[in-house]
């Protein structure tokens, strides 16, 4: 996957040729790049077409987030709508559309000769769980949908969040952001990221987990508790749910010592056992258990590249418009965004 990010880092960083030491607003740019990346890896060839398609679910996001906490009122709400509701219904119509059309074409090219399979990318692969033989195992075209949306929700909006606060930590904490760049110097001179070199970027990697320790992108689970069972003096009935929130973990001073709230990724010089004293609930950007993130080290690998690449070609400044706010939107956002300033290198990268 390295290759693919490259070139989706490549395409953002020629764009910001034009923009040198003027002020770029990194969630929108970070949120083209992720798009662009979790849209290559999903639907390979139909990239363009997944494009649109997360871009609509990023409108439903946007939509969904805003009502998150508004409660329905049972019988008025079926008969009464709001904008939000009818909005929401008509992009979900489009999403289902766009999603029948791409199978459609990966179904004729199978039909025509054209091809031998749907396709190995992550579309391919749902749509040979829709054509399954076993009636028991098959997808329906919702699943389809569904999946399509928990995979742009899971992959590109908490990549996003990661890249964009890890940017504006190094460029408030610019000691961090030279030593970071030594590092990636010193790993992979001015050639691009290779995987092999990934795990040699060690203090990179101290820098996303303590960024992922402020500022988690996916700022709580929820667990439904299978049978009673009693925690401490609260007991929890069957069925009933648990939110847990994972930023309160991570800013806990019991856990973390009193400069919890300073960014330190010295924390996590000796790894991550040793930054939380063995404690795996205390650190868990990824969930933890059975259901965790399936895409950590492909999230890891994503930071890591955009992080090497745009530390090899500038230097980073926090801009004065720059207003700290951040805002749970689903994921961990900035309510005015994250104004930065990128200063060239002089030299070629
Ligand atoms: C910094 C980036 C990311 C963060 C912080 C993150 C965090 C999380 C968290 C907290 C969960 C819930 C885990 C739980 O319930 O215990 C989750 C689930 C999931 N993530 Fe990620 N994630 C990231 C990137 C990605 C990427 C890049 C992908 C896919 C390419 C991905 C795919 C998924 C999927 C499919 C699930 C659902 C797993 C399930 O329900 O079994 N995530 N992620």
């Amino acid at each position: 996957m390295t290759p693919a990010v490259v070139a989706s880092v490549e395409t953002m960083l020629e764009k910001w040729k034009s923009k040198e030491g003027k002020e770029i607003e990194v969630f929108q740019e970070f949120r083209l790049l992720t798009s662009e990346v979790i849209s290559r890896t999903a639907f390979g060839s139909s990239y363009l077409e997944g494009e649109k398609i997360f871009d609509m679910l990023m409108k439903l996001s946007v939509i969904a987030g805003r009502n998150i906490f508004k409660a329905k009122i049972p019988i008025i709400s079926k008969f009464w709508k709001s904008a939000d509701e009818i909005e929401s219904e008509r992009i979900a119509k489009m999403i289902h559309d766009s999603v029948m059309r791409i199978v459609k074409k990966r179904e004729e090219r199978v039909v025509n000769g054209e091809a031998d399979n749907f396709g190995r990318d992550f579309l391919g692969l749902l749509v040979n769980a829709y054509h399954e033989a076993d009636q028991k195992n098959r997808l329906s075209i919702q699943d389809m949908v569904d999946e399509c949306k928990t995979f742009y929700f899971a992959g590109q909006e908490t990549v996003n969040s990661l890249l964009a606060w890890a940017t504006l930590l190094l460029a408030i904490h610019t000691d961090w952001q030279d030593k970071a760049r030594a590092e990636v110097i010193e790993v992979f001179g001015n050639q691009n990221p290779d995987s092999e070199g990934m795990a040699k970027l060690k203090t990179i990697t101290m820098i996303i987990n303590e960024t992922l320790r402020l500022y988690p992108p996916i700022s709580g689970v929820i667990r439904e508790v299978g049978r009673e069972v009693q925690l401490g003096k609260l007991v929890l009935p069957t069925h009933s749910e648990v939110d847990m929130r994972i930023i309160a973990l991570h800013h806990d001073p019991y856990l973390w010592g009193d400069d919890v709230n300073l960014f330190k990724p010295e924390r996590f010089a000796e790894g991550i056992a040793k930054a939380t004293k063995y404690n795996a609930a205390a650190f868990m950007p990824f969930g933890l258990g059975p259901r965790s993130c399936v895409g950590m080290s492909f999230a890891i690998t994503e930071a890591k590249t955009a992080l090497s690449m745009i530390l090899q070609r500038y230097t980073v400044t926090v801009s004065p418009t720059y207003v700290h706010a951040p805002a749970q939107r689903l994921t961990l956002k900035l309510q005015h965004g994250i104004q930065l300033l990128f200063h060239a290198l002089h030299y070629d990268a």
